[in-house]
């Protein structure tokens, strides 16, 4: 099962030419504003007529620019959630849900019962939408996409209109979406914390160009690589959560690696994924003594990359994995920072934000 997609689009001042795949597992288009993301997601829909281009779900057509293919939206079977979750407000929770169920070739109600109980939704069902908080009706919006029975589902930035406390709570229903739904996910983000926590493939767009695709360590680990600029850069690591202490940090093992991180919410033994922000790494070529930080990686560097101003992007490869630390060139320069040199990445327990932690695919 995978979506297919080869796009040629020109609007007045923006050239669109792409061609990426979408396996299964959420794939994420990445990119700033402007780049491109919703003109895919428009052009997967049925939404608009690309100039050129195939796009394809399982081998199935549904758009074609040689062959003049052009499915009607109803026609292409995706489940779309929009950023504002789109609920009919005369009708209850329940009635939305079956609304979805309606285009639904087949199915029955243990579907909606099991895609209830994923979304936590069970107690909302006699409610209409007006009396949901904004995460209550983004889970609604995800039901109701899945009860559809859907090839695959299309998000655009469905998390964008939602506070931070509001995002932390989806993100997990997303997650769930991931691992135990079995439809793969077309998703559209602008936020490096969403992309690392959900993403199984990332397709990093600029300017309507296919900047790198491949799995997010991959991508998300490219120095050369930071469609949202370098504050938003960071990397991410696959970790098994080891115990909980009772001073209220969390220990896990890195490949081999202990690392202590704020409580998180998960019971020993689960997969751990955890995204590190570039500009939270200290670098040192001497294992630190007498630091506060708890988390000390061995490693050596890969390569240093110099920004634009001041700042270095330094790749540094441990046995966790790809790590990526800003640090100033003049740092980089003292420290004889160049590739093969032996570092120790320093990363403040309290550094790594909860929103970035969340649970690994299968
Ligand atoms: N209907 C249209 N007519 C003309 N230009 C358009 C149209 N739709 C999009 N564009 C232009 O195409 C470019 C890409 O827009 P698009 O909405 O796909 O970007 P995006 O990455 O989704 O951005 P954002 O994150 O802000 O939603 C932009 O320059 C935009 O102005």
């Amino acid at each position: 099962m995978s979506l297919s997609v080869r796009l040629r689009h020109d609007f007045p001042g923006f050239a669109m030419d792409l061609a990426f795949e979408a396996p299964p597992g959420v794939t994420v288009l990445f990119g700033r504003s402007g780049s491109g993301k919703s003109t895919v997601m428009r052009a997967v829909a049925g939404l608009m007529r690309p100039d050129g281009g195939r796009v394809a779900l399982e081998g199935r057509t549904l758009f074609d620019g040689d062959r003049r293919i052009h499915l009607p939206p109803h026609r292409r079977r995706l489940g779309v959630i929009f950023q504002e979750a789109r609920l009919f407000p005369h009708l209850s929770v329940a009635e939305n849900l079956r609304y979805g169920a309606r285009f639904a070739p087949r199915g029955g109600a243990e579907d909606t019962a099991r895609v209830v109980e994923m979304l936590g939704i069970g107690a909302l069902l006699g409610r209409r939408p007006g009396a949901l908080s904004g995460g209550e009706k983004a889970r609604v919006a995800i039901g109701r996409a899945l009860l559809s029975r859907p090839r695959m589902i299309l998000a655009d930035e469905p998390l964008a209109a939602l506070d931070a406390p509001r995002k932390a709570e989806i993100l997990p229903y997303f997650e769930r979406l991931r691992d135990e739904a079995g439809v793969p996910v077309l998703y559209v983000s602008h936020a490096a914390e969403e992309v690392a926590r959900l993403a199984t493939t990332v397709v990093a767009l600029e300017n309507g160009r296919v900047l790198r695709q491949g799995s997010a360590a991959e991508v998300l680990g490219d120095a050369r690589v930071m469609p949202t600029g370098v504050r938003s850069a960071g990397a991410v690591i696959e970790a098994v959560l080891h115990a909980h202490h009772p001073d209220g940090l969390s220990e896990l093992d890195a490949a081999g690696i202990a690392l202590f991180l704020p409580c998180i919410d998960r019971a020993p033994g689960a997969r751990i994924r955890l995204r590190i922000a570039a500009q939270d790494v200290m670098l040192a070529t001497a294992r630190p003594q007498d630091i506060s930080a708890l988390n000390l990686l061995p490693g050596t560097v890969a390569a240093v990359l110099p920004g634009q101003g001041p700042g270095a992007m330094v790749t540094v490869d441990t046995a966790a994995g790809r790590i990526l630390a800003r640090i100033t060139g003049r740092s980089a320069r003292a420290l004889g920072l160049a590739p093969g040199v032996p570092v120790w990445a320093v990363i403040k327990s309290v550094a790594v934000a909860p929103g970035g932690i969340g649970v690994s695919p299968p």
